[in-house]
């Protein structure tokens, strides 16, 4: 298993603990709203780290990032399988769109 699909397992088992040891579960007891501005705040310190931080800056609030997005997408049923799948069908897509563009020159 990979590690976005371990860590999605992960964050589904704890969003049944207690808020007390678990920031999961503490993000979810705050509820949707709460959860959707952490991951645009995270999103947020992404820009900041790309245009003024540090190679390893970026690194580490790109983590952040994609784990509040797995904790949302966890909190709206959404699997991640879903959201790679919407990737596949885009690289099938512009495939395609490739393949039209290269038997017309
Ligand atoms: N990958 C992560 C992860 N990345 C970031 N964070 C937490 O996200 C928070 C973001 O930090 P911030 O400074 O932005 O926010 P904060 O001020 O600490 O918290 P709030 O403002 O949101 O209250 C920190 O508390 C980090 O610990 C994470 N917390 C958990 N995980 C994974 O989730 C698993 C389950 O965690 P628990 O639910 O805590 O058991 C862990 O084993 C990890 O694999």
């Amino acid at each position: 298993m990979d590690t976005l699909s371990r860590l999605e397992e992960v964050i589904a088992q704890r969003r049944a603990a207690s808020p007390e040891t678990s920031y999961v579960a503490k993000l979810h007891a705050k509820g949707l709203p709460a959860i959707a501005q952490k991951v645009g705040e995270e999103a947020t310190e992404v820009v900041i780290a790309a245009l003024a931080g540090e190679a390893a800056d970026l690194t580490g609030e790109a983590a952040d990032l994609i784990f509040h997005l797995l904790v949302l997408l966890g909190a709206k049923d959404i699997a991640l399988a879903d959201v790679l799948a919407e990737l596949d069908r885009r690289e099938g897509v512009s495939g395609i769109v490739e393949k039209a563009a290269r038997t017309q020159e």
